[in-house]
């Protein structure tokens, strides 16, 4: 196990001319699970390559624990990897399979077979080990492509790139805590790759966006959720995202629609204002406090409903509310609590 210092790391395919990572300085610390997470092309394979050596950075240095790995080979790094489609030795069995990693590093035969049998039986792969691999279906290969990424407790880090993409989507709630809770035995150092933020907010204690080859905000799901630095996080995390309504300033109050949201501003020089808020943390009221707004669609979600609305001037906005509460028919107001009410200028944070 060890800690992952990017020191300056960076990456230019084109010899310079853009760079798919900009270079920057990231740290993982020891035994702790990150997920690398954002849409398609923002760089998180790249950054998973450069610490599994599978890349070598154009910029800056790669260390592992005090160990510098920058050109070191993927073979020196004692890094196990998951991709995103299965790897299997067809002509093993899944017994093979799993041991095969445990029989390179010399184990002996009974500390292999108590090994294997662990990680099968937390992969729910215990009645299919004496299987060949070839048998199997896809699910059930990414399945021991997993266990051979997990089986391995001395690795100094363990990287997944997007490992439950092939998995059934009902056996992915499972998995991911089933693989959460191997993690919390060895506490290997995890990097986690996703574009999904369902998978990243249940499975790490860290998570980091990034969008365009940058890190634009690392922290735990809460810190993600509650307070987003800016709008790309508050739309990306989040089912709906947060909302963004236009806002104005005057001294220390911040009005949406002439309504008083915040009395504790700071001052704010230039930007287009708004307040972002969380659809879960809108309430509606029938009483005469609140924003006065129409509904303008209803979706039904089970036991949540996500209710679309409209304010007098016309600015949109989404409730999320438990589906007990009523949804008032007649003079339909917003509330928007103030601690949950961020202000933004031009998208970014303005009152931390
Ligand atoms: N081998 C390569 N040669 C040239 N450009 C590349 C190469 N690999 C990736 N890129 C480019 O680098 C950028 C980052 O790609 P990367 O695969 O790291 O992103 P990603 O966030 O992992 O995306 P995805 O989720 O689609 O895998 C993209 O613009 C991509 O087109």
């Amino acid at each position: 196990m060890a800690r992952i210092h990017l020191d300056g790391v960076g990456h230019s395919y084109d010899g310079g001319r853009t760079h798919a990572l900009q270079p920057a300085d990231i740290l993982f610390e020891d035994g702790k699970t990150y997920a690398l997470l954002g849409p398609s092309g923002c760089g998180k394979t790249t950054m998973l390559n450069i610490v599994s050596g599978l890349l070598f950075p154009s910029d800056g240095r790669v260390r592992l624990g005090e160990r510098d790995v920058t050109r070191a080979a993927i073979a020196d790094r004692n890094i196990a990897q998951v991709f995103q489609f299965p790897v299997v030795y067809r002509s093993k069995t899944v017994f093979g399979n799993l041991a095969f990693p445990l029989k390179c590093r010399n184990w002996d035969k009974a500390r292999i077979e108590r090994r294997v049998s662990e990680v099968a039986e937390l992969l729910g792969l215990t009645a299919r080990l004496g299987r060949s691999a070839r048998s199997l279906t896809a699910d059930e290969k990414q399945l021991i492509s997993l266990g051979r990424g997990l089986v391995r407790d001395d690795v100094a880090a363990l990287l997944m790139d997007e490992p439950l993409t092939v998995i059934d989507p009902q056996m992915k709630f499972d998995l991911r805590r089933r693989i959460k809770q191997a993690n919390e035995r060895t506490r290997h150092t995890v990097i986690y790759v996703t574009h999904d933020q369902n998978e990243a907010m249940t499975f790490a204690d860290e998570i980091l966006v990034m969008q365009a080859g940058r890190v634009i905000q690392r922290g735990t799901p809460k810190d993600l959720f509650e307070r987003p630095l800016n709008a790309y996080v508050g739309t990306f995390i989040g089912s709906p995202g947060m909302n963004f309504v236009p806002a104005t300033q005057s001294g220390g109050e911040i009005r949406v629609g002439g309504e008083i949201i915040r009395n504790d501003a700071p001052t704010i020089v230039g930007g287009t204002l708004t307040v972002g808020i969380r659809p879960e943390h809108i309430r509606l009221s029938a009483t005469d406090r609140g924003l006065p707004a129409r509904v303008i669609g209803v979706q039904d979600q089970g036991n949540v409903r996500v209710v679309e609305l409209e304010l007098a001037d016309g600015a949109r906005l989404k409730a999320k509310l438990p589906r007990e509460h009523a949804i008032p028919a007649d003079a339909l107001r917003v509330v928007m609590p103030s601690q949950h009410a961020h202000i933004y200028a031009d998208g970014v944070r303005a009152d931390i």
